[in-house]
């Protein structure tokens, strides 16, 4: 499933492949947020045309609206939104702790009431990997307890041994019946051509452990010794300090086998990504390049800029010389007066930049790992962004 294709010499920064049912993926790779079965203000055209190779979607989300008749009935989330390239799912375990209300954690599961119409539902390591086989996603992510920032040492240790046990669930569920279930397995024609010679659904585990270095470590070896197709690392950028975060990855990431790919999730800013693939993380997602346009920031090489500042009323520049040739075409006077209008199209061209910052960000690292300069581009590159810090 994943080759390791080059390792850099000055830091742990790697070039891979992972290859799914749905297709091949270079890695460092950064997966835009599909949370609700689309990436906010973009047409899968859109995503293709930024070289995006993986998107992500959202289990406590779909399973809630529009629920699984619905997307079984489409034969799974990529006939549903037409997006055929990969998919990664994540299992719910976030966003039962960070959204739902009244949650009642037990060794079954998690009961709760749901941020919409806070009726009661309820998650377990099965029905998570079946809402995720009933997606038909490329990439299942187990179901985990994801431990609130900062907790005691005894919650996190007792928080760690609850995932690791859900975790031996999940495998198990996964291996009796994802292929029972998964919409291209059970219909392979839906998936045509692939890149896998045996396609199936893969499975990530998710290294927990808060901010204690033995329980990451020991998180990091149960996960191991039960067996997945990659690994994540959780429980970050749950509000910690990023030198929190980064330790948590420190703590992680040397404990996880080289020849599987590491995930770190809901991660992060371009400095923080680029301080990540230097410690040897391959992917990422974070909801942060196309939230952050809704509320008028741009991405640049100088730092993120609000268009909507007075500095950039008549300014006839685009917003960087980088970026998308769709986007290039407009000045930043003009999209300061499309944002200040409340026009719609400013969401769609500030999501499509900042989304294409992102992924431009990976593609050159994968360049400059390639070439050897990985070191020196990461610096360079974070020198600058910081450069113009108030
Ligand atoms: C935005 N921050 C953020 N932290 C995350 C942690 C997890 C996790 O531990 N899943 N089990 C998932 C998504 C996340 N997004």
């Amino acid at each position: 499933m994943f080759e390791l294709i080059q390792t850099d010499k000055e830091t742990k920064a790697r070039r891979g492949r992972l290859t799914t049912a749905h297709g091949v993926i270079k890695t460092p790779i950064f997966m835009p947020v599909g949370t609700q079965g689309t990436v906010k203000t973009l047409h899968p055209d859109d995503l293709l045309d930024l070289g995006s190779q993986i998107i992500l979607g959202n289990t406590y989300h779909l399973n809630l609206r529009p629920g699984l008749d619905v997307i079984r009935a489409a034969k799974g989330l990529h006939q549903f939104s037409t997006w055929d390239k990969p998919i990664l799912t994540d299992s719910g375990g976030f966003q039962v702790w960070s959204l739902a209300k009244l949650r009642k954690i037990s060794e079954e599961g998690v009961q709760f009431a749901n941020h919409l119409d806070g009726s009661k539902m309820m998650l377990s390591p099965e029905t998570s990997m079946e809402i995720q086989a009933t997606l038909g996603s490329d990439i299942a992510m187990l179901f985990d307890e994801c431990p609130p920032y900062p907790c005691e040492e005894k919650y996190a240790a007792d928080s760690l041994a609850l995932t690791t046990r859900w975790a031996k669930r999940c495998k198990e569920w996964h291996e009796e019946n994802a292929s029972k279930i998964v919409p291209w397995m059970t219909e392979p024609s839906l998936l045509g051509e692939s890149p896998m010679p045996q396609p199936r659904q893969l499975a990530f585990g998710i290294v927990q452990g808060s901010s204690y270095a033995e329980l990451r470590e020991q998180s990091a070896k149960e996960l191991i010794e039960i067996g997945f197709d990659g690994y994540a690392v959780g429980g970050i950028s749950v509000g910690e300090p990023e030198h929190e975060m980064i330790r948590a990855i420190d703590n992680a990431v040397p404990h996880l086998p080289v020849d599987k790919p590491r995930y770190a999730m809901g991660l992060g800013t371009p400095p923080q990504m680029l301080e990540m693939i230097a410690r040897g993380v391959d992917m990422f997602d974070c909801v942060m390049p196309t939230r952050v346009a809704r509320h008028g920031l741009a991405f640049t090489e100088d730092g993120p800029i609000h268009i909507k500042n007075k500095e950039f009323e008549f300014d006839q520049r685009p917003l960087t010389e980088h970026t998308h040739p769709s986007v290039a075409r407009f000045s930043r006077s003009y999209i300061r007066h499309l944002w200040r209008a409340k026009e719609m199209l400013a969401l769609r061209l500030l999501s499509f930049h900042n989304l294409h910052f992102y992924l431009r960000l990976m593609q050159q690292s994968r360049e400059a790992i390639e070439a050897g300069t990985f070191a020196e581009f990461k610096d360079t590159f974070i020198a600058r962004y910081n450069s113009h810090k108030e």
